[in-house]
């Protein structure tokens, strides 16, 4: 057990972010890593030029990297915008617009998870509304992901960074993913089980593991405090990962920490830990 046991991949726009884009995927194999994730890499663009999708996929496949995990679109991330499918108006349009041209440039990569971010709670509109707009937009994520046989992933974020985004805790975002397979039928919705962002809510991580692995899609991870590499706070990342490996869980874990100088970070990590792919 330990680390060894798992399948980890590198969180591109949070690591290595000191580089341009396009040269993010062969820092990470350079450090060794066979996969990689990336929220939706262009704030202002849903629906950006061809040539810039087809740049990154060239990027990413010369690599020599798979991509395991792509956001849909979610506005200015990581901050001030915490998703955009229950933001009424322009977010949620461009959300909708965004949905087949992510859904279509990871089925090219054969990427297999979908993370769709909830959004802020807006000021003068309905709580009710919002949700009734991010069910809607769910279910069409749902059915986008599930045409490029992916699984649509729902996040919990943590209150203390996210004041206004209403999905910060696990039993929301699993009331969520519950709400979103009984409309649309399909039961492709899962949890993302962000281990950071719950331990900032102060939820009590091995009982969220023990109630959840078997409806979770995705992991993340990060220390806490500080959001830096395992060791760098408290959490006991590697006994809660052993946890969850025994309880069933053989998806991906994304290193989405925050560090000044990627490359240097991962001693944490046995370098043939690093290689799946
Ligand atoms: O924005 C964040 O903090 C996330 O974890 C998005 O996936």
């Amino acid at each position: 057990m330990g680390y060894s046991d798992q399948r980890f991949n590198v969180n591109l726009s949070i690591l290595f972010t000191e580089l341009p884009l396009l040269e993010r995927p062969a820092a990470a194999a350079k450090a060794g890593f066979g996969a990689v994730e990336l929220w939706w890499p262009w704030v202002d663009a849903p629906t950006p030029e061809q040539s810039e999708l087809d740049a990154l996929k060239k990027a990413i496949e010369d690599a020599g990297v798979r991509l395991v995990g792509l956001n849909f679109y979610a506005g200015q991330l990581p901050g001030p915008d915490r998703g955009a499918l229950s933001v009424p108006g322009e977010e949620s349009a461009k959300f909708r617009a965004n949905l087949a041209v992510a859904a279509d440039f990871a089925q090219s990569l054969g990427c297999k998870a979908l993370n769709a971010l909830y959004g802020n709670r807006v000021d003068g509109v309905d709580p009710a509304v919002q949700d009734q707009l991010a069910l809607d937009n769910l279910v069409l994520a749902a059915r986008e992901a599930d045409r490029v046989g992916a699984i649509l992933l729902i996040e919990a974020l943590n209150a203390p960074e996210s004041p206004k985004c209403p999905i910060v805790s696990a039993p929301k975002a699993i009331e969520i993913v519950d709400k979103v397979n009984a409309a649309s039928g399909l039961g492709n919705a899962k949890f993302l089980m962000d281990l950071y962002h719950l331990s900032m809510n102060g939820e009590d991580l091995p009982s969220v593991i023990e109630q959840y692995v078997d409806r979770t899609g995705h992991v993340q991870i990060a220390d806490n405090p500080g959001r830096g590499a395992p060791g760098t706070g408290s959490l006991p990342l590697e006994g809660l990962l052993d946890q969850l490996r025994k309880a069933g869980y053989e998806g991906w874990v994304g290193l989405e920490y925050k560090a000044a100088d990627a490359a240097a970070s991962f001693d944490w990590l046995p370098a043939e830990a690093r290689a799946a792919r």
